[in-house]
């Protein structure tokens, strides 16, 4: 008898169904060849990634690889398995996860956060009736691909100018139809997927993704030569990097870049909306958050990476949106190197353990008031009162196969909030309601977010010209 393993712990809404998780009993289930079995306890979590091996594997992504391997692309962190992905990793992490490579991405980074704000300040002017942004996730979906590509190809791609160019909404575009088509094509066995239309249409879309990351990187293997070719220094970010120290191949390179960006938009827009969507609900919060923001950057201060650590509270907010919306909801592990147990079961190798996190992020053992949007439980004096399981809320995973993104995805959303706060109040939609989530893959907003965005200068400014003060 197994305990605490459950089977299916949340609906397609993010619910949890009523009863159906902690200490019941369901499942196993089969997918394909694999056990399936679903653990939704912050120490069966634990149990199965403490026991991961030294190439943790969450699922083959078959469809995603076949594509490389009928173009000769080669396969990026997310797609590889074994061996060959712990090399990726080990060439890719430094540059992405260690914090004073990171931290020198904060201009690059400032610069598209100062285009976003610019560009929410005018659709509240042109399309907003001077207060309204609609689709706020739409609009930070920009945000985030603009920043991820400014990084990653060290190059603007102007998401966020109007119109956007053609290339770019072409490429947009064609992310969105792979990612649509991703889980079409994994209904269907793969011999049949050469006879079907949408397969055709996932090629052509990996195509077209692939054939503009190829340019931007041969654009970026030029201008490195013609510097070189004139003795200046090259300095760069992510990609030049890459390009110098010689450790991958351009087509790896180009494999792994383009896994980097389609990983790391949706995640970050859509925790950014969460955040925001929070923070308009609760004024207390959002001063709190101001006035921190504030005493560290007074005036017209950008935030840097060292400032940023200055600002717990803000740090707080973002971890808390985490717990409430992670959004990737689950996860998985696939035993392929050994047989483990988890709880008092001994599971063979091809066992695919489904991972709950939502799940477990509301236990209320875990997190008391689980369903408030709490910051201050991730406030340092607050974490050592109340010891927090540290399996209860992992959005970014846990190990050596965890999120590579993750400081980059961080720095996005502090410095973005930071900035965001700095120059707008934020208040729910009047006419808006309850905006639930719901799982695409990911744990995404089911409606549209539309906040009133309440310029802080102007709201100072009017009633000081109102009782004739002159500035
Ligand atoms: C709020 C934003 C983000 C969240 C919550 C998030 C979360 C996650 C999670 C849960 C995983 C799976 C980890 C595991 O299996 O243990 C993951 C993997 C990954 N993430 Fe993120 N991510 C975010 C942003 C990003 C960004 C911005 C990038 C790219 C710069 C990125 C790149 C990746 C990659 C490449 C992997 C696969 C790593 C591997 O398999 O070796 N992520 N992410």
């Amino acid at each position: 008898m197994m305990k605490r393993i459950v089977y299916l712990n949340y609906t397609s809404h993010g619910e949890l169904l009523p009863g159906v998780y902690l200490n019941a009993t369901y499942g196993p289930s089969k997918y394909g060849p694999l056990v399936v079995v679903n653990v939704a306890s912050a120490e069966l979590i634990e149990q199965v990634l403490r026991q991961e091996g030294r190439h943790p594997v969450r699922t083959d992504m078959t469809h995603w690889r076949t594509y490389r391997d009928l173009r000769n692309q080669a396969h990026g962190p997310l797609t590889e398995m074994g061996a060959k992905w712990q090399r990726i990793r080990s060439i890719l992490n430094p540059r992405m996860l260690k914090p004073k490579h990171v931290s020198s991405y904060a201009n690059t980074i400032n610069e598209v956060v100062t285009d976003f704000i610019n560009r929410v300040a005018w659709l509240r002017e042109t399309r907003g009736q001077g207060v309204m942004v609609n689709d706020l996730t739409g609009e930070l979906y920009k945000f985030a691909f603009e920043g991820i590509c400014s990084v990653l190809f060290e190059t603007r791609m102007g998401c966020m100018n109007e119109p956007v160019p053609e290339k770019t909404q072409k490429f947009i575009f064609s992310v969105g139809e792979m990612f649509r088509l991703s889980p079409v094509v994994v209904l269907f066995p793969k011999s049949t997927w050469p006879y079907m239309p949408f397969w055709k249409q996932f090629v052509a879309s990996w195509d077209y993704l692939f054939k503009v990351a190829e340019d931007l990187v041969q654009k970026k293997i030029e201008e490195i030569q013609e510097k070189v070719d004139l003795d200046e220094n090259v300095e760069g970010a992510y990609l030049t990097h890459l390009l110098l120290s010689d450790q991958m191949t351009v087509t790896e390179i180009l494999g792994s870049i383009t896994e980097l960006l389609l990983a790391g938009v949706d995640t970050t827009s859509n925790t950014i909306s969460w955040c925001l969507y929070h923070l308009a609900k609760e004024p207390q919060i959002q001063e709190q958050l101001y006035q921190e923001v504030i005493s560290v950057c007074p005036g017209d201060k950008v935030p840097t990476s060292d400032d940023i650590g200055q600002m717990p509270y803000l740090k707080a907010i973002v971890r808390e949106t985490l717990r409430l919306y992670p959004v990737v909801p689950g996860n998985a592990r696939v035993t392929v190197e050994n047989e483990i147990v988890v709880g008092d079961h001994l599971f063979p190798k091809k066992t695919l353990f489904h991972l709950c996190h939502y799940a477990v992020s509301y236990d209320e053992n875990i997190f008391p008031n689980a369903h408030t949007f709490l910051p201050e439980r991730w406030l340092r004096g607050a974490e050592e009162k109340s010891k927090h399981h540290p399996f209860g809320s992992v959005p970014f995973g846990f190990g050596i196969r965890a999120c590579l993104g993750r400081r980059v995805a961080e720095l996005e959303m502090y410095l973005l909030l930071s900035r965001l706060i700095k120059h707008f109040e934020l208040s729910p939609d009047p006419a808006g309601t309850t905006v639930k989530p719901i799982t695409r893959t990911l744990l995404c907003p089911a409606t549209p977010i539309n906040l009133q965005l309440v310029d802080r200068r102007a709201a100072r400014e009017e009633p000081r010209a109102a009782a004739g003060v002159s500035l």
